[in-house]
């Protein structure tokens, strides 16, 4: 027997669970079935034997670390391979004005695949994966994870049960999400409990036909993400990398969560919360969708260090919020999550000081190098690790030195550990009201034209500025060049429904009176110069100073002026206070070109993807902004910054 088989819960499922499982074990047949109660004990003993498999590592350095390194086909999302499925396309997606794109499996030929989301019949899909499931668990164990997306005494929290035969993905959803016996408390508590069915397999029953590469098992040829949100159901096929296989994160709290959030009036996104302390000791919250991979995380657990003196963050979350205006008309943030998820190359002393003692305990990583002393290595932890003293093996399992080709650690390497390891976590973290937002922020990576901050005129400006972010592509899915890309609100790889209706829903929630609206912004910590290619702005803990001057302007602080997009820094108004070599002017430069050729690649992508079903107001908006830019006025941006 692979894992121990204690089957007592089996007792305690409600009957709609119970015959969801007969049915899944019925189609994928595993060898056994185990129904996870998140105990210490459990999860001890899965990390036992996927040790003893090879499937993980322990570290020899830090206490109960893990080291996972996959497959190299398995290390990101796939976002081609990612689906909804429905009766309607239309409800999914706009038809592009080009056509579709060309698929990317002939043997799926009715995928209809654009570049804000793929949809596809339901019943054709379940044809399909009926044919990937059959079986597809043999010589394996099917664990039974009943999960819950918020804390448990919050009223908007969601519940979900998922069926893996991964213990990886056992282990990663016991930091990720709050789950276990207790979430099968919850659901016994009412008469027929509602949950969210989610099916995942590796997709290598056993014995394996081909090579196990590097003990991770996974079917890069036959991966698929799909989701029925008419079914309330999520089923993933062949990858066991996070963002595809653990069912709670995107899969549940995005995707499935914002068709949710659109029925029910309120706001499921890519975001971060953060709770901001002045220096007067007045406390606000923010939250900021930027997309993956582009500072989320960093932004979430900044560390000020008395760069303003007196600036305190701490973080309620670092990837998804769940929001709803309460009954006083203040918008009401949750992280659904329970853990981090986070990127690792990067991550340093310098950097993220913050993140780098939280995932010194209790942490599992995927795809980072090793030291020969046992520590862990990526990219960006040059300075914290003696390298003439360690020798280094990277996440292909082979040498590596400094200069050598390929990176040590994959691009996308994470590490996964518990929110409550973060030191600076909110007190008010799990408070089943939510903390009250004052600020949205939304940014990207843009190497040019666009301004370090600015701030928008109103709410409809404030979505228009969501819908038209763009951002270099990064390691977080399957793009391999660099590649500036529309990823409106950092939600392309995470929409689930139609995008015009999703931007419809943003501007009425807006809408009802007597709401205190958050302000909105735009950020860019990524702008190069053209010359060096270096970063014009320091970025990480120097951020506080964009934090500070958002936070004045939350106060009213007459520090803002006009300009074509939206309002910028008065001059003088950011506090520079020992940083030295900073290009103010290139940071803050609005050049009439770069926003005339924005504004003709945002008006041509809205035709192409949304067209008929784009909201009238952000045709409005646009018109709006490509005038005002017309008439840009050469002297005006001399006042700024
Ligand atoms: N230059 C620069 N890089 C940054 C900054 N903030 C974050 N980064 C880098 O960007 C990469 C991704 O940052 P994260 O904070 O992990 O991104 P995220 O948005 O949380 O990503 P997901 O988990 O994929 O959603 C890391 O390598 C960081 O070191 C910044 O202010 N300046
Ligand atoms: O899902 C993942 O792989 C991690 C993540 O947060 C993202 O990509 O935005
Ligand atoms: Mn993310």
């Amino acid at each position: 027997m692979e894992y121990c088989a204690k089957n007592q819960l089996l007792d305690k499922l409600p009957k709609e669970l119970l015959s969801y499982v007969q049915e899944k074990s019925e189609l994928c047949k595993p060898d056994h079935i185990y129904v996870c109660d998140g105990s210490e004990e459990e999860n001890k003993m899965l990390l036992a034997a996927m040790e003893k498999n090879g499937e993980i590592r322990k570290s020899k350095k830090h206490k109960n670390c893990w080291l996972a390194t996959t497959d190299p086909r398995d290390v990101a999302r796939v976002e081609s391979r990612t689906i909804i499925c429905t009766k309607n396309q239309h409800d999914v997606v706009s038809t592009p004005k080009s056509g579709f794109r060309p698929i990317v499996d002939p043997n799926m030929p009715n995928i209809k695949q654009t570049a804000l989301g793929n949809w596809m019949d339901t019943d054709e899909m379940i044809l399909i994966l009926n044919e990937r499931f059959n079986g597809c668990m043999k010589g394996r164990t099917m664990f039974v994870i009943p999960y819950m997306m918020g804390p448990f005494n919050c009223p908007y929290s969601k519940i979900g049960v998922e069926l893996t035969d991964s213990p990886y993905v056992v282990c990663s959803m016991r930091i990720m999400t709050r789950m276990g016996e207790r979430v099968l408390n919850e659901l016994n508590k009412v008469e027929s409990p509602n949950f969210i069915k989610c099916l995942h397999s590796v997709g290598v029953p056993l014995p394996a036909q081909e090579p196990i590469i590097n003990n991770w098992p996974c079917n890069p040829a036959k991966t698929i993400i799909t989701h029925f949100p008419e079914r309330n159901e999520i089923i993933t096929f062949g990858s066991g990398y996070g963002g595809n296989s653990l069912c709670g994160k995107k899969c549940f709290a995005l995707r499935i969560g914002s068709i949710l959030a659109k029925k029910e009036g309120w706001l499921a996104e890519h975001m971060l919360i953060m709770g901001v302390t002045n220096p007067k000791g007045e406390k606000k919250y923010f939250c900021a969708a930027f997309p993956s991979a582009c500072g989320k995380t960093n932004l979430a657990m900044l560390q000020n260090r008395d760069i303003i003196p007196g600036y305190k963050i701490e973080c309620v979350g670092d990837d998804i919020a769940w929001m709803r205006f309460d009954e006083e008309g203040r918008l009401r943030a949750i992280n659904p999550e329970f853990g981090f998820f986070g990127v690792a190359p990067g991550t340093s002393q310098s950097t993220n000081p913050i993140a780098l003692e939280m995932i010194k305990e209790d942490t599992i990583f995927t795809n980072v190098a090793e030291t020969s002393n046992g520590d862990v290595y990526w990219e960006g932890l040059e300075n914290d690790v003696d390298l003439n003293n360690v020798t280094i093996t990277s996440w292909k399992n082979q040498p590596w030195q400094k200069g050598s080709k390929e990176p040590a650690a994959h691009p996308n390497s994470r590490f996964c550990t518990y929110a409550s390891r973060c030191s600076i976590i909110d007190p008010n973290w799990e408070s089943p009201e939510g903390v009250p937002i004052e600020a949205i922020i939304f940014g990207g990576r843009r190497p040019t034209g666009v301004p370090l901050v600015y701030e928008v005129f109103d709410w409809d400006h404030g979505v228009f500025v969501g819908a038209t972010m763009r951002s270099e592509s990064t390691a977080a899915a399957e793009f391999t060049n660099k590649q500036i890309m529309n990823d409106p609100f950092a939600m392309r790889p995470f929409l689930a429904y139609n995008f015009g209706q999703y931007l419809s829903h943003w501007l009425s929630i807006g809408q009802k009176p007597g709401l205190k609206l958050p302000k909105m912004f735009h950020v860019n910590w990524f702008l190069k110069d053209p010359i060096t290619n270096q970063f014009l702005w320091p970025g990480f803990g120097e951020n506080i100073r964009i934090i500070d001057w958002i936070f004045r302007r939350l106060n009213n602080e007459n520090c803002a002026i006009k300009s074509p997009i939206g309002y910028l820094p008065e001059k003088g108004s950011i506090n520079l206070t020992n940083l030295k070599n900073i290009n103010i002017n290139q940071l803050f430069h609005i050049q009439k070109d770069f926003w005339l050729k924005e504004c003709k690649s945002i008006r041509e992508y809205f035709v192409e993807n949304v067209n008929d079903d784009l909201p009238k107001e952000m045709w409005t908006q646009l018109d709006l902004l490509e005038n005002r830019i017309q008439q840009i006025p050469a002297i005006e941006r001399e006042k700024c910054a």
